[in-house]
């Protein structure tokens, strides 16, 4: 469905070139959810921007829905949906109104428009807010709309651009039901951007992980996790000086890494905590560390990017 090669794009500001894609090879196979997740400026937005033809590429090439962006950007655009960062409509609109006008946009009839809009309020839940003008919705009804007018076609391709950023978290979850089912029932490809970890991780059946214009890293975020960093296994003692003792016994379990001390706590990576754990609990048992609290947690795409680059994600996000 989409295939780049070594695709990339500069911008010229003030005589200096901001390389903002810089060669990204990427492969999506009909039926995809995949997210683009990184931080702020990491290139996500340049690159679906370049995907969905509303900017050329400074060089390399893409495939998109079997048509050349740079030779048939028509034939692209006609083949997929795209919901930018706060798309929306005239504030004056019709909800109802605004959909019938993008079907038309897109070449439907006045019938095939309006039974294409009415089939979409129905999906996206927007049946009620039909005759409401588009500047009297709320948040995540505006984006439910926004999704709506993306599909107006039928793409057999969807692009996201940041579409669950600025709602509430109950918004969100509704707006990821509506995109899992229009995935699930249609067949719909789904590309998207995201900032958000937790939906990357929850949502997305594969992510790519995007820094400085390349991809970093590319796959389930089981896969993701997987490769880069262990768990996080963390326990505290009753004393500074008991989980002094306590980081000595863990360095000699088997496969344990990066142990560190703060105060009473004790974190270590271990490749499979859960297994580890009885023995580890064992040994400290043994050399006479009384535990208070003890967790094992799973690494989080955060540990993988901060693996891949040594900042967080989260705080290059805030
Ligand atoms: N039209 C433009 N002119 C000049 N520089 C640009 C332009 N568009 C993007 N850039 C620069 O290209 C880089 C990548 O920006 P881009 O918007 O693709 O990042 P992003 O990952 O989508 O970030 P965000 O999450 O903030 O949307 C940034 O350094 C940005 O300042």
């Amino acid at each position: 469905m989409i295939h780049t090669r070594e695709l990339t794009r500069h911008f010229r500001v003030k005589g200096t070139t901001v390389e903002a894609v810089r060669g990204i090879d990427l492969d999506v196979a009909k039926g995809e959810l995949v997210a683009f997740l990184g931080p702020n400026g990491a290139g996500k937005s340049t690159s679906l921007r370049m995907l969905t033809t509303l900017l050329p590429p400074t060089s390399g090439s893409a495939t998109v829905a079997g048509c050349d962006v740079v030779a048939d950007p028509a034939g692209v655009r006609r083949r997929i949906g795209f919901v930018g960062q706060g798309n929306g409509g005239g504030p004056d609109q019709r909800v109802r109104d605004e959909l019938v006008g993008q079907g038309r946009c897109y070449g439907l009839t006045r019938a095939e428009a309006r039974s294409r809009a009415d089939e979409l309020l129905e999906i996206l839940e927007l049946r009620a807010a039909a005759g409401r003008e588009t500047a009297k919705l709320s948040g995540g009804q505006k984006r439910r709309l926004d999704i709506a007018m993306g599909l107006i076609h039928r793409p057999e391709l969807l692009f996201l651009d940041e579409p669950s950023t600025g709602l509430d978290p109950h918004s969100r979850a509704n707006l990821w039901e509506h995109v899992l089912r229009l995935r699930e029932e249609h067949g719909t490809t789904i590309v998207l951007t995201t900032h958000y970890l937790d939906e990357a991780d929850s949502t997305a059946e594969r992510v790519v992980v995007i820094d400085g214009g390349t991809i970093i890293a590319d796959g389930t975020p089981d896969e993701l996790k997987g490769k880069v960093s262990g768990d996080l296994v963390a326990f505290t003692a009753e004393t500074p000086e008991a989980a002094r003792l306590g980081a000595r016994t863990a360095e000699r379990i088997a496969a344990a890494g990066s142990v560190e001390v703060d105060g009473a706590g004790v974190r270590l990576r271990v490749r499979h905590g859960d297994a580890v754990l009885p023995e580890l609990l064992r040994a400290l048992d043994a050399a006479g560390v009384a535990l208070l609290t003890v967790q094992v947690q799973r690494p989080t795409l955060d540990d993988v990017f901060l693996t891949l680059t040594g900042r967080s994600l989260r705080e290059s996000a805030q």
